[in-house]
């Protein structure tokens, strides 16, 4: 595996390789198996694996985790190679933003509501980043975690609109034995903390059942049963719960629509938890914008 840290030295380790299938797993670091898993899917599927390791400012809100996010890429830099990463491109902030940027892209509707609307600017953050990784790697296919099942919508959303060249690939959510789903953000959890995360899945495994016993009708019963049962746990505070339907993030009342989503996002201390619930579709299909 060869590591590389500028932009033309990708594109110059990259020129070797076009007649071949480039994959790209784009992340922020500190790997866990959730992000495994993108890897050895691309690693079936791909001639060329390119992983990202990039803690992007852009996505970060001023009162967010951008300085104390977990990095270490020694750590990194070893799992990426035994999971079978040909390249690991980990650019600094100067190398991907080396002056101002007046460019940004902007994915609308898909971004108003859940994350879009509680982390206002994070989706612009990521879409930016993320073409400007399209532009720079060049893949032909890229892998994304369906626990960001929103961020999965917005690049899809944009792939299509700008015809980029290139296969989403979205991906299951790896989740810890008792169902937690895996995520970097996990280390900052208390014991007791921890504990109580386990709510999330909990909560959406229970509606699931439900909602395939059609014992929860509307997406207000939904979200009303969610709450209740996250409300259970002391220590965990409700950004949101929304019942939507999938993937574009609109509105629904009953539940006849299909596929949806049952998102929440929950703080646990300074600790902020994603999950959700997709229902009644294919969560595995590729998307291309070719
Ligand atoms: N548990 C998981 N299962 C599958 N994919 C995951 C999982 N966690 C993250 N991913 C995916 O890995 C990619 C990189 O995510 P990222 O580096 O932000 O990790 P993360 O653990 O989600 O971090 P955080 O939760 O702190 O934002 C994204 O496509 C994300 O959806
Ligand atoms: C896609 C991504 C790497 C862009 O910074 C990030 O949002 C993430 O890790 O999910
Ligand atoms: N996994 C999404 C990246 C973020 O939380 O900023």
């Amino acid at each position: 595996m060869k590591i590389v840290e500028t932009v033309a030295e990708i594109r110059r380790e990259l020129q070797t390789h076009r007649s071949k299938t480039i994959g790209l797993v784009p992340t922020m670091g500190y790997l866990h198996e959730g992000h495994l898993s993108l890897i050895k899917r691309a690693r079936k599927e791909c001639d060329i694996v390119v992983l990202s390791i990039f803690v992007n400012p852009l996505q970060f809100g001023p009162n967010e985790d951008f300085e104390r996010y977990p990095r270490d890429l020694d750590r990194d830099a070893a799992l990426a190679k035994q999971a079978g990463v040909d390249l690991l491109f980990c650019p600094s902030v100067r190398e991907m933003y080396p002056h101002e940027i007046l460019t940004e892209v902007r994915v609308r509707k898909v971004t108003d509501r859940l994350c879009g609307a509680s982390r206002p600017g994070h989706f612009e953050g990521v879409a930016t980043v993320v073409t400007k990784l399209f532009h720079i790697v060049l893949p032909d296919r890229a892998y994304f975690g369906l626990k960001d099942a929103q961020q999965v919508a917005v690049i899809e959303q944009m792939v299509k609109d700008l015809h980029f060249p290139v296969t989403i690939v979205p991906c299951e959510t790896v989740r810890e034995p008792d169902g937690l789903a895996m995520s970097s953000r996990n280390v900052y959890l208390s014991e007791e903390e921890r504990k109580q995360a386990v709510i999330l899945n909990r909560a959406l495994t229970e509606v699931k059942e439900q909602l395939e016993k059609g014992l929860l009708i509307t997406a207000d019963e939904v979200n009303r049963y969610v709450r209740e049962r996250i409300n259970s746990q002391p220590l965990a505070q409700i950004d949101y719960v929304e019942t939507l339907s999938y993937p574009r993030l609109e509105p629904i009342h009953h539940l006849d629509q299909r596929p949806i989503i049952v998102a929440v996002a929950v703080r646990f201390g300074s600790t902020r938890l994603i999950d959700n619930l997709l229902f009644g579709g294919k969560e595995e299909s590729a998307c291309s914008g070719q």
